[in-house]
């Protein structure tokens, strides 16, 4: 039987697509704290329970270890997400986030951590609606433990402590089809280094196309090309906060970042997450922002390389500068940067630029789910400001 877990919880359901006499939002109301389940729920005899404290070192080895050996591969299982621990340490800190929602499952005798989930809190506007929301990210079990119904009862679990809360609705991507999907989303790739993307089999020479052909072809200036580009600094926090606010609302489902989540998502930090914006050289107004973040994937079974260097498009705001010209410059950026490969969604207003950028259209699509939050139809790609981890 198909989707036997997710027909029991309020999410959007197959069947009541079309139905528009359903209203959009909550599906289900809050319930009163005393009532939400106190005691965590049973697992599977051989398991326990356990709180990831990332900031203790070797929890964080710990989990990064599980990651990178268990975690999401691409469709031809050729690459592995290997984030790093200084980035699941910002991924998992944001403001006002709770340790209790970094949830671990521990073989009882051996204490091996075999399974993960996280939910970070996070303020998101729907349409007119700003909902405190969790963010679902990482739910990973080890390869050895996979269909023994694992996940159900860690979901189950991340929403019973989100509940504790007072929090009721959620916020995942997966790139497989549950129910339901908010939007889906292809994701495009843009070769920086495709001598490497073709020797590790990422990407494939193009027919009638040589080697050197193909390296000329993605070739990009040494330097950026628009007057007033620099690195974020904290300084501008005030400013970008308010050109990223200005610009998100024109999307139905977007963040509502404020100046302490801007100085945490978007501040640089080295290895993880990289911010450049425009400030005009007459008037120093900030009127444009480009960022993406680090997230390499082992490459598996390879003999010359075991890395792939990739940038995800994060936020962007084009407000004076054409979004060709500053997605080029974070290229440049990226490039200059040793990074393989620059990864995006067709969300926001991406679709518009990524095939004049010489973005080629990945092999598989990013689904984007609400949960206990109905929508009436799905959301075109171009209608999400939305960026998850
Ligand atoms: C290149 O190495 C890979 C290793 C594992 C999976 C994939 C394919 C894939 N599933 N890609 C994405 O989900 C993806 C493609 C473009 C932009 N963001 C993405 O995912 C983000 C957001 C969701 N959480 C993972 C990172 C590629």
């Amino acid at each position: 039987k198909k989707h036997k877990f997710w027909e029991t919880q309020p999410v959007g359901q197959f069947r009541d697509l079309g139905d528009t006499s359903l209203p959009e939002g909550p599906i289900e109301q809050p319930t009163p704290l005393s009532e939400v389940k106190q005691e965590p729920y049973n697992l599977p005899s051989p398991y326990e329970w356990t709180t990831c404290d990332i900031d203790n070192e070797d929890t964080c080895i710990e989990v990064y270890n599980l990651l990178t050996n268990n975690y999401v591969e691409d469709d031809e299982n050729m690459f592995r997400f290997n984030y790093s621990r200084e980035f699941l340490r910002w991924a998992l800190r944001p403001p006002g986030y709770f340790k209790s929602w970094h949830i671990g499952v521990r073989v009882k005798v051996s204490k091996k951590l075999v399974a993960f989930i996280t939910g970070v809190p996070a303020r998101i506007r729907v349409r007119d609606d700003v909902v405190k929301m969790t963010e679902i990210n990482f739910l990973c079990v080890h390869k050895k433990l996979r269909s023994k119904r694992l996940a159900p009862v860690m979901i189950k679990e991340v929403t019973r402590r989100v509940h504790l809360e007072n929090i009721w609705q959620a916020a995942y991507t997966a790139g497989v089809v549950i129910p339901t999907p908010i939007a889906t989303c292809q994701y495009w790739h843009r070769s920086l280094n495709p001598k490497k993307l073709i020797d590790v089999g990422f990407s494939r020479l193009g027919a009638r196309m040589t080697m050197s052909r193909t390296i000329k072809l993605y070739k990009l200036p040494e330097s950026t090309t628009t007057p007033g580009f620099r690195k974020m600094e904290l300084r501008d926090v005030p400013a970008v906060t308010r050109l990223l606010r200005n610009y998100l609302s024109q999307f139905a489902v977007a963040p509502d970042f404020d100046e302490n989540d801007v100085e945490h998502w978007l501040l640089p930090k080295e290895n993880v997450v990289d911010s450049y914006l425009v400030e005009s050289p007459d008037t120093r107004e900030i009127t444009d922002f480009c960022s993406f973040y680090t997230l390499p994937s082992s490459i598996l079974g390879n003999q010359n390389y075991s890395t792939l260097k990739a940038a995800y498009s994060y936020y962007n705001v084009s407000t004076q500068t054409p979004l060709l010209q500053l997605i080029n410059d974070a290229l440049i950026v990226a490039k200059h940067n040793d990074y393989d490969v620059f990864n995006a969604l067709d969300i926001m207003h991406n679709e518009s630029i990524l095939k004049e950028l010489k973005f080629g259209p990945g092999d598989g699509q990013l689904h984007y789910y609400l949960y206990n939050y109905r929508m009436s139809n799905a959301l075109k790609p171009s209608e999400l400001g939305l960026v998850l981890l």
